[in-house]
């Protein structure tokens, strides 16, 4: 009896606490955002001193190898010098990639630790993928999606500033479309203006070096850039900087033309 009593007990417990969970569920999936699979994990790779290996030095081969030298990686070319095309012919020539003048051969991948193969020979290059994936160096074979640890997407340069657009292998040249009005909406100076905050960050770590000041830093720093506008964080010169962080003790945050009136 005692028994089916706390049973009892129990189940109308649960069944409260199911429908309280649910409840609470359905409140949290208006609060959180909601997940979309099939995309990728878009993120800002550092290669810099890494070794990049890029196979081919054709059309292709040439975007790649610029997108890894503008990040500052070590980069070598494998393929026979008849192959190369006028840039990747010029970057040899200028010393900016390094040059194994033949076809690929598996050993070129000993020191790699990434892998950027665009070649003419499918046969090929899907050796340098199985290869690859022996040796658990991420790759990218041009063009053959199933074949990429990551995919290139569509980029905006302009001096700290990168926007990459990536339609996650459904239209490449929509990607280089999207890229081109997203590039042409930002106002002209927006990588001047990165450039600006990056310096004046600088300086207020260090100013304010304790890790522990860390949340005032964030939020000073966030007040500046959403308080000035791009052509006064563009036009802010080296003294205008000190003059500003004279104020980040007291929280304010004053104008240009208030840190230059006093500056005067
Ligand atoms: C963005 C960009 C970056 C770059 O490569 O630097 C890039 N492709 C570009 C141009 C482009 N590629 C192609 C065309 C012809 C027009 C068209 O098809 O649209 C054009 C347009 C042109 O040449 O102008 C043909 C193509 N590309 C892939 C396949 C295979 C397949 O889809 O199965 C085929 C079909 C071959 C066929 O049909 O036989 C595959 C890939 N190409 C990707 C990137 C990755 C997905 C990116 C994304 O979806 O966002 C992915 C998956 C893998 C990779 O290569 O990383 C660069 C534009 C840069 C710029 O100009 O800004
Ligand atoms: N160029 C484009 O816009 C474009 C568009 C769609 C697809 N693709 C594809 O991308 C790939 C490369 O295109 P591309 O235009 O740069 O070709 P490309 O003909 O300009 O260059 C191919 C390069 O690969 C080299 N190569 C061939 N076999 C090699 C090997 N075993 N080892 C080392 N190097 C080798 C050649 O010497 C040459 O330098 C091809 O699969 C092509 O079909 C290119």
């Amino acid at each position: 009896m005692k028994l089916s009593a706390d049973n009892c007990f129990f189940k109308t417990s649960s069944s409260i606490n199911s429908l309280q969970l649910r409840y609470s569920l359905s409140k949290m999936s208006q609060k959180f955002p909601e997940v979309q699979g099939g995309g990728s994990l878009i993120v800002a790779w550092q290669v810099r001193n890494k070794n990049v290996l890029v196979v081919g030095g054709g059309e292709v081969a040439s975007g790649r190898i610029l997108h890894a030298l503008n990040a500052d990686a070590n980069v070598t070319v494998v393929c026979p010098s008849s192959g190369l095309n006028e840039e990747v012919a010029y970057r040899v020539a200028e010393n900016q990639v390094s040059h194994i003048d033949r076809n690929f051969e598996p050993h070129d991948l000993d020191n790699a630790d990434m892998v950027l193969c665009a070649i003419d020979d499918p046969e090929a290059s899907t050796q340098v993928w199985k290869l690859c994936k022996e040796r658990r160096i991420p790759a990218n074979i041009a063009d053959v999606p199933p074949e990429c640890d990551f995919y290139f997407g569509s980029m905006h340069r302009d001096g700290p500033l990168q926007i990459m657009v990536s339609t996650n292998g459904n239209g490449p040249k929509l990607a280089n479309i999207v890229r081109q009005k997203i590039a042409s909406a930002l106002p002209q100076n927006t990588g001047a203006a990165i450039e600006n905050v990056g310096l004046l960050r600088k300086k207020l770590r260090a100013i304010a070096p304790d890790a522990n000041e860390g949340p005032k830093r964030m939020k000073w720093m966030s007040n500046v850039c959403v308080s000035w506008s791009l052509e006064d964080l563009v036009a802010m010169t080296d003294k205008d900087m000190d003059g500003l962080l004279t104020h980040y003790q007291s929280g304010d945050v004053p104008s240009l033309q208030d840190i230059r009136a006093a500056l005067s």
